[in-house]
């Protein structure tokens, strides 16, 4: 391998030094049709030169997966595969902080939080699925038909094949190996596409994977865009077998028109408009520190943060002069800074969409408690994509503000009066990702969790991950679930063998 992938790092001066990038077929690195280059988001300076890959790329790294699916790999056990996951595991953790300071170029996200957040979670990803698939088993019955007849019946996993894993760039590593850790801990080869904003960890991967001893071929990169791109170009590809997607819905409906003339299965995690509802008896610093949380990580940029946050009308003030005031205390700045808590959004292009969405708020005649707009922090960040956290009232569910998906650091507040209304207004929603209810009466936890019309619903507690449940949304928000033996589900196809006694 090349080394192609060193992280864009900042030398002694204040500007990112910039890397090139390559296609990853068959272990091997790849020049493009043509190259993007890849700015930061912190000042706009150039991070990275990418190499684009035309058609003939993609369909050589479906080859590429394909020929790796009839060779060794083929006859790899399951402990073998779980093996090779675990070391990955160890050559992540090794790589650590080059993995951060490439997230870190990328996304302009503080390097604590690449650092904790998606580095961590990168080889929890392969070490959860080296057990997953390790302990996992499937159904087998003793058949006894009407007639006096005797079989059994046992189910076998086969891989699904040539698997393209199309992700986004506001958890690029760790959504990324959600995905990859799964598929392979299966037996499957895989194609992936990083998003354009976030290239660099997905070319560093094939370099840990080959570090750590797998086959080349299993794991293959193209770079570039979505449409008339390496992307449309993939999940069009006759000869991949599946594919896993994590971004926008209408992303998702696109990819979608795009498998079905070849009818393969899909799994999809995509947008939310996700809602918290807080009852008057929850612990009041508890119930801030977790909205914080939910509002602002990662700059809003996760589709599990909340933008809906319906809160009990006798503790409605308290908790929104509580979470304006951590608004306002959120650090801005340099990802390097150890104060920094906020990073700026990952592009001037997704600024403009959010910077929409605050006007679109103005115009419905919200009251912004803070923010609003983008920061004043000095000349030196002016190119870069920094906006203010930001905290609406005075809105209802009708306004486009509480429907329509911002992923910006930005949310608004409503009151509410009773346990019926509150989950009324948080299902009022074509989406259907994930919800957090705050309360000190557990049965209510309970009851109103389950009634929310979520994939994931939290109770006194925001984002807390265990790996082997099932993670997904319903509506707009998704299709399937992906997690422990959720993920063996869509990443296998399992064969019934009966046989007759
Ligand atoms: N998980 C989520 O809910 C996410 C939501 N978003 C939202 O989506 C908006 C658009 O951001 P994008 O980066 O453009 O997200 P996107 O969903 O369009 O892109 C995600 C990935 O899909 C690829 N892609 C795009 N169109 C494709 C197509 N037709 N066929 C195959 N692959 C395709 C992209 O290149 C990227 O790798 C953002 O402004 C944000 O609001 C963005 C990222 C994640
Ligand atoms: O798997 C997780 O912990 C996080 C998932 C987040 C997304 O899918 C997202 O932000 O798109």
């Amino acid at each position: 391998m090349s080394t192609s992938a060193t992280p864009a790092v900042r030398d002694s001066g204040e500007r990112y030094r910039r890397t090139e990038l390559y296609n990853v077929v068959d272990g091997d690195s790849i020049d493009g049709v043509g190259t993007f280059d890849k700015y930061s988001p912190v000042d706009g300076s150039a991070v990275a030169s990418v190499h684009e890959a035309g058609d003939e790329i993609v369909d050589a790294a479906v080859g590429s997966a394909r020929r790796a699916l009839d060779g060794e790999w083929a006859r790899w056990t399951v402990a073998e595969r779980a093996g090779l996951l675990r070391r990955v595991a160890d050559v992540i953790e090794e790589r650590a902080e080059e993995l951060a300071a490439a997230e870190v170029a990328d996304t302009g996200k503080p390097l604590a939080t690449a650092r904790e957040l998606d580095v961590a979670r990168a080889a929890a990803n392969f070490r959860t699925f080296a057990d997953v698939v390790s302990a996992s088993g499937l159904d087998s019955f003793l058949t006894e038909t009407p007639d006096g007849r005797r079989a059994l019946n046992y189910a076998v996993r086969r891989s699904l094949g040539v698997v393209a894993v199309i992700v986004p760039w506001n958890l690029p590593l760790l959504l990324l190996t959600w995905k990859v850790a799964p598929a392979l801990a299966c037996g499957n080869a895989v194609v992936v596409k990083p998003s354009e904003e976030t290239p660099s960890t997905a070319t560093m991967l094939a370099e840990v994977l080959r570090e750590a001893g797998a086959p080349r071929g299993v794991y293959n990169v193209v770079h570039g865009f979505g449409p008339g791109s390496a992307g449309e170009w993939l999940t069009a590809h006759p000869d991949v077998d599946g594919v896993t997607f994590t971004g926008e819905s209408s992303t998702g409906a696109a990819i979608m028109r795009a498998v079905a003339p070849h009818v393969r299965p899909v799994s999809f995690e995509l947008g939310g408009k996700n809602a918290a509802v807080v009852f008057a008896d929850a612990d009041p610093q508890r119930v801030i520190d977790g909205l914080a949380r939910s509002v602002f990580t990662n700059t809003g940029q996760v589709c599990l943060c909340t933008e809906r946050l319906y809160i009990e009308r006798p503790v409605f003030d308290e908790i929104a002069a509580g979470l304006a005031e951590r608004a306002r205390k959120l650090m801005l700045g340099r990802p390097e800074d150890p104060v920094t808590t906020t990073g700026p959004l990952i592009s001037t292009e997704h600024r403009e969409k959010v910077l929409g969405h605050y006007r679109i708020a103005e115009q419905e005649g919200a009251d912004t408690m803070v923010g609003g707009g983008i920061p004043e922090l000095g000349a030196e960040l002016d190119a870069g994509a920094w906006i203010e956290p930001t905290l609406w009232t005075d809105l209802d569910n009708s306004a486009r503000t509480l429907r329509e998906e911002i992923f910006g650091p930005a949310a608004a507040l409503v009151p509410f009066d009773t346990e019926d209304e509150a989950v009324r207004l948080a299902n009022d929603t074509r989406y259907g990702l994930a919800a957090c209810v705050w309360t000190r009466d557990l049965e209510r936890g309970h009851r109103v969790a389950q009634r929310m019309r979520v994939g994931m619903s939290w109770v006194n507690t925001w984002y807390l991950r265990d790996l082997r449940s099932p993670f997904g949304g319903i509506g707009l928000s998704g299709i399937g679930r992906e997690g422990g033996a959720h993920s063996l589900d869509f990443y296998t196809e399992p064969t019934n063998v009966c046989v007759a006694l």
